[in-house]
C-alpha cells in the first residue's frame, strides 16, 4: 500500500514510514492512494470475530506487507490487552433504535488509546529495525496528550513534546499527562488556545531548518496510522447491529474530525454507513462547512466540551482531497488560501459529495445537558459531555436505522461538568485513584514558534 499526500508535493510512502513521518513534508496528509473494498461476504465474516481480529481484518490492506499478519495480530493482542472491558469496545443499547459505543475503556478514559496503544507499538516495532530516535510532537486539548503519554512514557528512542492550552483542558485530563515523570517526556502549557499549539506543531514539521534536526513524527491524528486504527471500531460494532444486511448511522462527537473520517473511510470500503453525524459544540466551523460550505475560522470559545473547542480541523483537509477530484490540487490550493485568510469555501462538488454521507448539527450547553439527562434516565446512563453533544444530534437527526453514538470518553474525565448537567458525581476508576496526589511537571511557555522551538531544541535528540 502507497500513502500520498493531499498536497500532491511530497513523496509516495509506505506504510511504515507513513507512520513514522506523520506529516507529509509539502504540508498535506498522508492517505492511501488507493481504497481498498470489501465485499459483502467479507463484511459477512467480520460477525463474531473478537475486537482484535476484526482489527487485523480490517487493518491489513493498509498495512500491506509493513508486517506479517501474525505480528499485527500480536501487537493488536498487546495493545487492546490492555483496556479495561472484555468488548473493548462495547456496544450499550439506550432505546430502541439508540445506542452508545463506550471507546473509553483503556488506559486513559478517552477513545484515543484505541489508535494510541497500537501506534506506541508500532513505533517501537519500526524503530527497532532502523535503530533510530524518535522525537514525537504533539498538540492536545487533552485527550491525545494523556494517550500518547501513557502509549510512549519510558519506551526506547522516543521522546515527547506535547502542547496544552494552558488552563483549557480539565484537571483530571492535566494530571494524566503531567504527573507522568518519564525522562522522555516533556509537557508543555502554551498560552494559547489548542488551534495555536496544533498550528505551532505543524510549523515545527514545515520549518526545514527545525525538521532537519530532529526527526520528528506525530501522534495527533494527522498521522495516518491513527485513524487506521479508528476504523476499526465503525466496522466491529456495525456488524454487531446488523450489517452488511442493514444500514447503522454514526453520530460523532467532533472537533479535529479524525474520528467521523475514520467512519467516512469504513463507508468508503463498503461499510453500510447509513450517515455520518457530524456533532460540533458552539465551535462551529465544520457545521458551517458542511451546511453552507462555510469554512472560516472564528474565535476559540471555551464550553463544557474543552476537547471539541476547536477551529481548525486537521481533517477536513483529507475529506476536501477526496472530494475534491484525484489530483489534488483543489485541495491543496484551497487549504493553502485557508491557510493565509483563514476562510475559504467548499466547491459545489465538495458540498454535494459530502452531503452523500454527513450531516451536521451544533449542539449547545443546554442541549448538551437535555441529553446527558436523557440517558441518565435510561437505565442510569452517565455520558461525558463530549458524548452528550454527540447525543444530542442523534436524538434530532432523521435516519432510518440505527444511531450509534460514539462515547468518546469517560464521565470521570469532566466530573465537574457531569455533576453539573446531571447532578451525578462520577469517580474515577481505581488505578487512577490517587491522581490528585500525584507530582505534576510541565514547562509554561508562550505560544510563540521561537519559544517552543527553542525549548524542545534544548532537550530533544538530534538525527
Ligand atoms: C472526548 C473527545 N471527544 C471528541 C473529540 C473530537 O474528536 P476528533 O478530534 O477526532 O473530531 C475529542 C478530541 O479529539 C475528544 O477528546
Ligand atoms: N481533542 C483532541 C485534539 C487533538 O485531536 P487529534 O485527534 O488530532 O489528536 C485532544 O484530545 O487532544
Amino acid at each position: 500500500m502507497r500513502y500520498v499526500s493531499t498536497r500532491g508535493d511530497a513523496p509516495a510512502l509506505d506504510f511504515e514510514q507513513v507512520t513514522l513521518a506523520g506529516l507529509a513534508s509539502d504540508g498535506g496528509l498522508y492517505v492511501p492512494a488507493a481504497w481498498s473494498r470489501f465485499s459483502r461476504d467479507e463484511i459477512t465474516a467480520l460477525q463474531g470475530l473478537s475486537y482484535v481480529d476484526t482489527a487485523v481484518a480490517v487493518m491489513t490492506p493498509f498495512v500491506g506487507d509493513a508486517l506479517g499478519r501474525d505480528e499485527l495480530r500480536d501487537l493488536c493482542a498487546r495493545a487492546y490487552g490492555r483496556f479495561a472491558h472484555a468488548a473493548v469496545t462495547p456496544l450499550v443499547q439506550l432505546d430502541h433504535d439508540q445506542w452508545l459505543l463506550e471507546l473509553f475503556h483503556g488506559p486513559t478514559l478517552a477513545f484515543k488509546d484505541v489508535a494510541l496503544q497500537l501506534v506506541g507499538l508500532l513505533f517501537e516495532r519500526f524503530l527497532k529495525d532502523r535503530r533510530g530516535h524518535l522525537t514525537v510532537i504533539g498538540a492536545t486539548s487533552g485527550d491525545t496528550g494523556s494517550a500518547a503519554i501513557d502509549a510512549l512514557a519510558g519506551r526506547d528512542g522516543v521522546d515527547v513534546f506535547m502542547l496544552h492550552p494552558a488552563g483549557r483542558v480539565s484537571e483530571v485530563q492535566r494530571r494524566q499527562m503531567t504527573t507522568v515523570l518519564a525522562p522522555n517526556i516533556h509537557n508543555i502549557a502554551i498560552e494559547g488556545d489548542f488551534d495555536d499549539a496544533q498550528a505551532l506543531v505543524k510549523a515545527m514539521f514545515n520549518d526545514p531548518a527545525f525538521s532537519g534536526r530532529f526527526a520528528l513524527s506525530a501522534v495527533n491524528s494527522i498521522n495516518w496510522a491513527r485513524l487506521m486504527a479508528q476504523v476499526v471500531y465503525y466496522f466491529h460494532a456495525a456488524v454487531r447491529l446488523g450489517a452488511p444486511e442493514r444500514g447503522v448511522a454514526f453520530a460523532v462527537p467532533t472537533g479535529n474530525f479524525g474520528n467521523v473520517f475514520a467512519g467516512w473511510v469504513a463507508a468508503r470500503m463498503g461499510l453500510p454507513v447509513a450517515k455520518l453525524i457530524v456533532a460540533t459544540n458552539v465551535n462551529d466551523i465544520l457545521h458551517r462547512a458542511l451546511s453552507a460550505g462555510d469554512y472560516s475560522r472564528g474565535a476559540v470559545v471555551q464550553t463544557p466540551t474543552p476537547s471539541m473547542d476547536i477551529q481548525v480541523s486537521s481533517n477536513f483537509e483529507r475529506l476536501l482531497f477526496e472530494l475534491g477530484g484525484a489530483n489534488g490540487r483543489a485541495s491543496a490550493e484551497q487549504m493553502r488560501g485557508f491557510e493565509a485568510s483563514h476562510a475559504m469555501r467548499l466547491t459545489p462538488r465538495q458540498l454535494e459529495g459530502a452531503a452523500e454521507l454527513f450531516t451536521s448539527c451544533r449542539v449547545d450547553g443546554d442541549d448538551m445537558s437535555s441529553a446527558m439527562r436523557w440517558a441518565n434516565e435510561r437505565g442510569g446512563e452517565v455520558v461525558d459531555p463530549h458524548t452528550g453533544v454527540a447525543l444530542a444530534a442523534a436524538l434530532t437527526a432523521k435516519v432510518d436505522a440505527p444511531v450509534v453514538t460514539l462515547a468518546t470518553a469517560h464521565p470521570a474525565k469532566f466530573r465537574d461538568a457531569v455533576e453539573r448537567a446531571t447532578g451525578t458525581r462520577p469517580t474515577l476508576p481505581h488505578r487512577l485513584g490517587d491522581l490528585f496526589q500525584r507530582e505534576e511537571r510541565y514547562a509554561t511557555l508562550p505560544a510563540t514558534f521561537e519559544a517552543v522551538t527553542a525549548y524542545i531544541a534544548e532537550r530533544a535528540t538530534a538525527r
